[in-house]
């Protein structure tokens, strides 16, 4: 995969921004977006889906770039991260510091603002689990460092529906469970390719600490859990026959790859997995987005 790297003339402003991983942020963004659109039985008031999604998105950046700043020693050493400017650009441990609190603080001011009090909390507490509890706490102590670390990337759907209705029923949790049981084969399949990256870094991933089987094995657990997950929308009546039918699937293709990397390993199989992991998100949610527009649109 082609590495960006960080050029002398980039500016600092631009390295702030990559530093945030824009692209996992927009995933995480969407998730929010459409935990807002279920939460609301016909449109929610658009001026609040703005400001809870540019609150999050800021929130989830600011976490982003506090991740690499307390990461750079270890992004140092791993060739996926070593092009971050933390480790070849020009930006300052400072810079970082006061750019990610600037913004970060900004979002959880929009939130507490123009949105409510009791999503601004939960999404500092999501901030808190992810840049504090997983990044410096979980990481570097134990292979279950993703399985918990998950319950942060797994809120923002909660975020969303709390941002509209200022409250938290089953159906946000039905969403968190889903990419709660999602996080570990998405991360395993890469952590399997990267293997040795990771025990370069000194990292106790999954595969480094329990080996390639015991992680594959594992894989395929979790993704028997996902499945199971991505059923209960359905089961509750929250999503129709509509989504249950894209999530099935889906969740096909998600088994055909981890049994196939749990028969076989390779390298490739495994980044495939792992793209396949983000398309599969991606699609499950905008399947649920679809579903509950569908009786609107008198289908
Ligand atoms: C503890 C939880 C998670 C861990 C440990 C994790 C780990 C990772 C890692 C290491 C990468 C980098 C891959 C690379 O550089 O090639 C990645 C990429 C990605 N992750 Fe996750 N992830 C987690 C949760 C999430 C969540 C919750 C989402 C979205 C809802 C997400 C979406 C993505 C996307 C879209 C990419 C691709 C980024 C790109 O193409 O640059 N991840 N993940
Ligand atoms: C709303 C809000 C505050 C959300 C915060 C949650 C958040 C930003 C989750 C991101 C998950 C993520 C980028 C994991 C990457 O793993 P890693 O950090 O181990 O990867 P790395 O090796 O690339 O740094």
């Amino acid at each position: 995969m082609l590495q960006q790297t960080t050029t002398p003339t980039e500016g600092i402003g631009t390295q702030f921004w990559r530093l945030t991983k824009p692209r996992v942020v927009s995933l995480i963004v969407f998730t929010a977006v459409i935990g807002m659109l279920l939460a609301a039985p016909v449109l929610p008031p658009l001026d609040l889906v703005a400001y809870a999604t540019v609150g999050i998105a800021l929130v989830a950046g600011a976490a982003a770039a506090f991740n690499c700043l307390v990461e750079q020693r270890i992004d140092a050493v791993m060739a996926r991260t070593r092009a971050r400017p933390t480790v070849m650009g020009t930006i300052t441990q400072t810079q970082i510091l006061v750019m990610s609190g600037g913004v970060g603080g900004l979002g959880l001011a929009i939130l507490w603002h123009a949105v409510n009090p009791l999503t601004m909390w939960l999404t500092l507490a999501t901030f808190v689990g992810y840049a504090i509890i997983y990044t410096v706490i979980l990481k570097p102590a134990t292979p279950q460092n993703i399985v918990i670390g998950g319950a942060s990337g797994a809120m923002p759907p909660v975020l969303g529906w709390a941002a509209i209705t200022g409250d938290i029923t089953f159906q946000p949790l039905l969403l968190f469970l889903i990419i709660f049981a999602w996080t570990p084969p998405h991360f395993w399949a890469l952590a399997l390719y990267r293997r040795k990256e990771y025990e370069r870094a000194g990292l106790p991933m999954l595969p480094v600490t329990h080996g390639e089987a015991f992680t594959r094995l594992h894989l395929l657990f979790y993704t028997f859990i996902l499945i199971a997950t991505t059923l209960l929308p359905f089961a509750t009546a929250m999503a129709g026959v509509f989504y249950v039918g894209c999530a099935l699937v889906l969740d096909a293709v998600f088994l055909a790859y981890a049994i196939a990397l749990w028969r076989r390993y390779s390298d490739a199989l495994a980044k495939q997995t792992f793209a396949y992991s983000i398309f599969y998100l991606a699609m499950l949610f905008a399947a649920l987005m679809i579903d509950h527009y569908l009786p609107l649109l008198g289908a």
